[in-house]
């Protein structure tokens, strides 16, 4: 199986040939779990996400010792038609925040004993606003596939991937509308915080963009024509860590507009994946829902930069570390039903 590609179709190619879980891990995970010292189920989705992670990662059994948290940053050409309540230059500053371990992403990756890796695509460059052609052509698009595929660290044993973007809940809104139907508002939240009149412009800058370019190929060319280049990245990152069999914890409404591209591209493709939290941005939900994922966490969370997808990494430590930790009946010498 090649593991890389130099065009869009050998991408496309690479998700069509991507790799199983492995069901004699699974079923091993199935029985070791039923041995262990607690009723039947009594840690509930701990141990769906345990027999998932091992499925995923054949081998010994051991805790989650390496998890990599990347944000990804990118500038869009669409901020210029006002729809965030902060200015585009703040992507550029905030990048500067993550490196100095100044931002939120900094202090949830520390608190959970992840390396935190920033990539910054081409943030000189914005996108073309997506309202008036496509917003990558062909060759930025696949340099920004390239550098997510890049950034996964190959020795990684779980990853989140985020974003930094200003405008990106614009790109995310047109994506999911364009992929999943329906209209521009019941797609568009506030963001930053946009006022109602914000929200109002917003939607209608979806709604240009979705008019635009619906039904121009499949997901990957709707991520081309609608997204950006941190979104392409997140997406290629996810792609990759399947390659690598490295489970993945998805973050927010940025993050799940990614993933929607590559299972609109390809079936199956976010079964190594989880949802890491419920994002408070208005269609979050009705996004995982099409996803056909369960959030983790619902803490009201509204800030992307993989901040709630690393928040579940604690949740997933804990499983694998009751997976891989506890005694059996047998070794504790406590009675079985
Ligand atoms: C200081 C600051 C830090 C952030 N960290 C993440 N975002 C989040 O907000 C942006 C998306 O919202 P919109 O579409 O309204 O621009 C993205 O950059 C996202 O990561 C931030 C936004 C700001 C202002
Ligand atoms: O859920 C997200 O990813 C999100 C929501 C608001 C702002 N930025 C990101």
């Amino acid at each position: 199986m090649t593991d890389y590609f130099a065009t869009l179709s050998e991408f496309r190619a690479l998700l069509k040939a991507q790799p199983d879980p492995d069901p004699q891990a699974l079923a091993a995970a199935a029985d070791h779990n039923m041995q262990l010292t607690k009723p039947p189920a009594a840690l509930g989705q701990l141990e769906d996400l345990a027999l998932w992670y091992r499925s995923w990662r054949a081998g010994p059994l051991t805790a989650i010792a390496a998890p990599q948290v990347i944000v990804f940053a990118g500038n869009h050409g669409v901020a210029a038609r006002g729809v965030s309540a902060f200015p585009a230059e703040v992507t550029a500053q905030m990048v500067m925040n993550f490196e100095h371990g100044g931002a939120a992403i900094n202090q949830i990756a520390g608190s959970v004993g992840a390396m935190l890796d920033v990539v910054s695509i081409d943030l000189d460059r914005p996108t073309d606003d997506f309202t008036q052609g496509p917003a990558m052509s062909e060759a930025d698009f696949l340099t920004a596939l390239k550098q997510g595929w890049d950034a996964v660290n190959p020795s990684a044993d779980l990853l989140v991937v985020g974003e930094m973007g200003i405008a990106n809940t614009t790109a995310a809104a047109a994506l999911a509308c364009a992929m999943l139907g329906g209209e521009a508002a019941d797609w568009t939240g506030r963001g930053t915080g946009v006022d109602d009149a914000g929200l109002t412009l917003k939607t209608k800058v979806v709604a240009e963009g979705v008019v635009l370019h619906q039904g121009q190929g499949d997901g990957m060319e709707t991520l081309r024509r609608l997204g950006g280049r941190e979104i392409a990245a997140m997406a290629a990152a996810i792609a990759r860590a399947r390659h690598l069999r490295i489970p993945v914890i998805l973050d927010g409404f940025i993050c799940s507009a990614a993933a929607l591209a590559l299972v609109k591209t390809q079936d199956g493709a976010l079964d190594h994946t989880v949802a890491g939290h419920l994002s408070a941005e208005g269609a979050h939900d009705k996004l995982l829902q099409a996803l056909g994922k369960k959030p983790l966490l619902s803490l009201g969370l509204r800030l992307g930069e993989a901040s709630g997808g690393a928040l579940a990494i604690g949740i997933l430590k804990a499983a694998l570390a009751c997976h891989a930790g506890m005694a059996t009946f047998a070794q504790a010498g406590v009675t079985d039903a």
